[in-house]
């Protein structure tokens, strides 16, 4: 007899059409609360479902004294439900200093290639994490913070490519009832306390005290505001899928040395300004490049009334030479983070 939440995530497999029969998972555990509950959840429903589960540990080498407990209960918590678990290191230290990132941004870009790697390595087809809705509220309001757009706002995503999120419509509370019915225990990550962080303070703080003296829905609100945003976006995705190949040609490929592509400017020209920024936005990913503000603009005004001949020079080798009907975008091999992210919409 399954338990009720148990329930809840199989149904949200299925209407989210986020694992099914043969499906070979790796589930990012972290030893605390929400991951080992995931963990669980999945157990419980892989044999019905017919899923293949991976523990996986990634060791950030940010908290020496704990990751070793962590990474045993992990160990313990797979042995128990009779699933292989596997860890890897991640040089956070070493990403941040050479990438210029803050500790909580190197951690979570190292934490996403290790557990890359083991993917590839265990040969599994989906990533399970175990982002809940407390987290997404959390995390809109901290894009709020930081000045996010539509794509933003929208907050995360139940599955983006192979990354699948069980339980991002569930509520931390659920969880934490769900372990005590079970009598499973995690590990306490003290990092989730630290006040240096702005999100642990949006969590601990802002969240509660908006909830208290504002509104106690707040978090439905943002919830809610995240789900409209994110069908918007859907649908300006559909809309410039539609219209790339008319605008966008790749003339030199995105694995090339120096990928070229060229924007042809009439074209695009007819496309709502919205779509014109979004364009730009994924042409500068798709080379590799990152989308600065600033420069998306800078190709706006460049591809509506650029001069023929002149040229724009965007850092890190990124040219755009203005051609009569076309601009043209070339940058040089593996000088940004989104590098080889995405070839098209
Ligand atoms: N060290 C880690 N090793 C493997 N997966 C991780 C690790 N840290 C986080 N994750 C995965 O990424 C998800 C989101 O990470 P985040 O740091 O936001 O959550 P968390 O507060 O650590 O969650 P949890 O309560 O599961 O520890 C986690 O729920 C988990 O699935």
């Amino acid at each position: 007899m399954l338990h009720p939440l148990e329930q809840t995530i199989r149904q949200t497999l299925r209407r989210e059409s986020l694992a099914g029969a043969g499906d070979r998972i790796l589930v990012g555990v972290s030893g605390g609360a929400d991951s080992l509950a995931l963990l669980h959840l999945l157990a419980a429903l892989r044999g019905e479902i017919s899923l293949t589960l991976i523990a996986a540990y990634v060791d950030h080498g940010l908290r020496p004294k704990e990751t070793p407990a962590e990474w045993a209960c992990v160990q313990e918590a797979a042995a128990v439900l009779g699933i292989n678990s596997v860890r890897a290191v991640a040089d956070v230290h070493g990403r941040a200093a050479r990438q210029k990132l803050s500790l909580e941004h190197a951690a979570r870009e190292a934490r996403y290639q290790a557990l890359g790697a083991l993917i590839r390595q265990q040969g599994a087809n989906l990533l399970a994490v175990a982002h809940t809705a407390d987290d997404q509220a959390e995390e809109i309001l901290l894009r709020l913070f930081r000045g996010g757009g539509r794509k933003a706002l929208s907050g995360m995503r139940m599955r983006a490519g192979h990354l699948i999120r069980p339980l991002l419509a569930t509520r931390k509370a659920m969880l934490l009832a769900y372990l005590r019915d079970q009598g499973i225990g995690y590990c306490h990550d003290s990092s989730n306390d630290d006040r240096r962080f702005l999100r642990n303070r949006i969590r601990l703080d802002l969240l509660p005290l908006l909830e208290l003296d504002y509104d106690p829905g707040i978090r439905q609100a943002l919830l809610k505001t995240a789900a409209n945003l994110r069908e918007d976006e859907d649908l300006l995705e559909q809309l410039l899928a539609a219209r790339w190949e008319a605008v966008v040609t790749i003339e030199q490929a995105v694995e090339a040395a120096c990928p070229i592509a060229r924007l042809d400017r009439s074209p695009f020209r007819g496309l709502h300004p919205a779509l014109q920024r979004r364009l730009v936005e994924r042409l500068l990913w798709t080379l590799g490049a990152v989308a600065r503000y600033d420069h998306i603009l800078a190709v706006l005004e460049a591809a509506r009334h650029g001069r023929t001949g002149s040229e724009l020079h965007l850092g890190q080798g990124l040219r755009v030479r203005v051609r009569r009907d076309s601009l043209e975008f070339s940058y040089p091999l593996g000088k940004g983070p989104w590098r080889g992210r995405l070839a098209r919409p």
